[in-house]
């Protein structure tokens, strides 16, 4: 039975199971429950702490885990990225008050850097060749600063709320920019099961990117309609009843589908209509 690592808590906790959930796998219904067994696919689940995922993964005793890239990058364990899941975005990047720092992480030298991630900040202190001391703190790391604990910090942005709430501004540009990600082994030999789940996991990307647009057009027009909605292979056409017109189906960026429905209507097109994609298998 294949063994997957999913965050029991946290901002990635409730994402993961849900897009689990979406590719078809059974998922625990309490919050409290620490294993969920899914026969039917012949995976088990263990729920972890986030931060301990990718040591499970690293070690080999579980063969597949969603974590956030920061975490994989802190932990320096062995497992590395397979998939990108494409939520739980956000940079990590130093911060300071405004008068607390020159701006510049050159800057940082000598300074107190205060944070949960010391493996990534060690490393990025390295490659800048900036030495300076990194206090490790396990959470709610902003407050090191008022209390005097640190002069500088490394933590998870998202909206940056909570630095504007401490009065912090951000130094340089980010040290990483992270998401949820699917780790494995590297060099593990890839399982049915492992590529199933991965198949299937990029099937719910592809179902959230994009939606079905089908329009009827007339043949006249029909070039520079398709030329909008050109599909990933090809669009699909088919005859109408109606004579010099034909409908029109295919995948378009669901981002971009109001700017393309106005260009296709520009074009001639009519009955145009969007539909969601539950999933998919390209
Ligand atoms: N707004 C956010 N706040 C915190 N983490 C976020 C946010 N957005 C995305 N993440 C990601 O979530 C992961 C951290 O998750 P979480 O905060 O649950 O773990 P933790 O901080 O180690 O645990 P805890 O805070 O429960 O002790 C990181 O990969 C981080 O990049
Ligand atoms: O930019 P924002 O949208 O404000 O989000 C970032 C904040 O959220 C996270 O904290 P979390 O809730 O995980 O608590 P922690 O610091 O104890 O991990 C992170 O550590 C920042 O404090
Ligand atoms: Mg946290």
């Amino acid at each position: 039975m294949l063994r997957i690592a999913v965050p029991n808590k946290g901002t990635l906790s409730q994402p993961a199971a849900q897009m689990l959930r979406e590719a078809g796998y059974r998922q625990r219904t309490s919050d409290r429950d620490l294993i969920c067994v899914d026969g039917d696919n012949d995976v088990e689940f263990f729920y972890l702490r986030p931060r301990d995922i990718a040591t499970y993964v690293g070690s080999g005793d579980l063969a597949l885990g969603i974590t956030g890239r920061d975490l994989l990058l802190d932990a320096d364990s062995g497992a590395e990225e397979v998939m990108d899941l494409d939520f739980g975005g956000a940079t990590f990047r130093f911060a300071a008050r405004p008068d607390g720092s020159d701006g510049t992480p050159e800057g940082l030298a000598g300074r107190r850097i205060a944070t949960s991630y010391p493996g990534v900040v060690h490393r990025h202190l390295e490659k800048l060749g900036v030495s300076a001391e990194v206090i490790r703190l396990d959470g709610a790391v902003e407050n090191a600063i008022r209390l005097g604990v640190a002069d500088v910090i490394a933590d998870v942005v998202e909206t940056g709320a909570t630095l504007r709430q401490l009065g912090l501004v951000t130094v340089g540009d980010p040290i990483l920019r992270s998401s949820a990600i699917l780790i494995g082994r590297a060099g593990d030999p890839d399982q049915p099961q492992v590529t199933q789940l991965i198949r299937r996991l990029q099937g719910v990307l592809v179902a959230r990117r994009y939606v079905m647009i089908a329009y009827d057009v007339p043949t006249a027009q029909l070039d520079a309609a398709v030329a909008l909605t050109p599909g990933i292979e090809s669009p699909t056409i088919s005859p109408l009843r109606r004579e010099g017109w034909v409908a029109v189906n295919a995948m378009v960026l669901s981002a971009e589908v109001h700017r393309i429905m106005d260009e296709l209507y520009e074009a001639g097109a009519r009955a145009i209509l969007v539909t969601e994609i539950r999933a998919s298998r390209l």
